[in-house]
């Protein structure tokens, strides 16, 4: 049971998916932020039950499981609901993350948590031993979300403002990749980090 997790943040298309897929190959398990996102709010969960009870019936599909077209029809432009939903839903995402992560065998395990600075920092993760966070250049960040998702400088630069800073992730960092390197650079630097984590597990 790895009952040690660290978080892994960074910004959009700062390599979090190449960082995590380095620790997988290692035989680390990444707890799956999406996978958490569906139980919390799965047929038959609480979870579930507190949204139709806030949002009414409309927001199920035929099935009894959450339509989520509805719902974000339901929470589009619509600030307050969009709150009232994520009161209900985010709790459950992390407890669901923390589940994972801690029923995970292993030495330790880790959580990928690409909004952890914007969504309460480390206070709403008092469970993550440690925050590791993938840290590049803006210029950087910017050339890669444009190559990615083929996007215009404008677009990737608003998509960037809309995140927290660079600073503000580095202030709840406990250790730091900079992934602005080649991509073999960030093999080594996640089997020092591998080597590090077992010894604090204790593994
Ligand atoms: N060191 C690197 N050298 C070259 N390309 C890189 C490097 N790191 C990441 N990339 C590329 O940049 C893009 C973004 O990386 P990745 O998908 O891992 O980021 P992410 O943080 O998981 O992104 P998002 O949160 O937006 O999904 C990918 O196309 C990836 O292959």
């Amino acid at each position: 049971m790895a009952a040690f997790c660290v978080g892994v943040t960074g910004g959009v298309a700062s390599g979090k998916s190449e960082v995590t897929r380095r620790f997988e190959a290692l035989g680390v398990r990444v707890a799956d932020a999406d996978l958490a996102a569906r139980a919390a709010v799965a047929p038959g969960s609480d979870g579930l039950r507190e949204v139709v009870s806030a949002f009414g019936a409309d927001v199920l599909d035929a099935d009894g499981g959450l339509d989520r077209a509805a719902m974000r029809r339901r929470v589009f432009a619509d600030e307050t609901a969009r709150r009232r939903l994520e009161a209900i839903v985010h709790p459950r995402v992390r407890e669901a993350l923390r589940w994972q992560c801690e029923s995970a065998p292993g030495a330790y395990a880790i959580a990928a948590i690409p909004l952890l600075a914007e969504g309460g920092g480390r206070e709403a993760y008092p469970w993550l031993h440690r925050i590791l966070v993938v840290d590049v250049p803006t210029a950087v960040q910017r050339a890669r979300v444009m190559a990615r998702d083929r996007v215009e400088a404008d677009l990737a630069e608003r998509m960037i403002a809309a995140q927290a800073t660079r600073a503000q992730r580095l202030a709840i960092a406990d250790d730091v990749v900079v992934n602005d390197g080649p991509l073999e650079a960030l093999d080594r630097h996640v089997a020092d980090l591998d080597r590090r984590y077992r010894a604090l597990a204790g593994g």
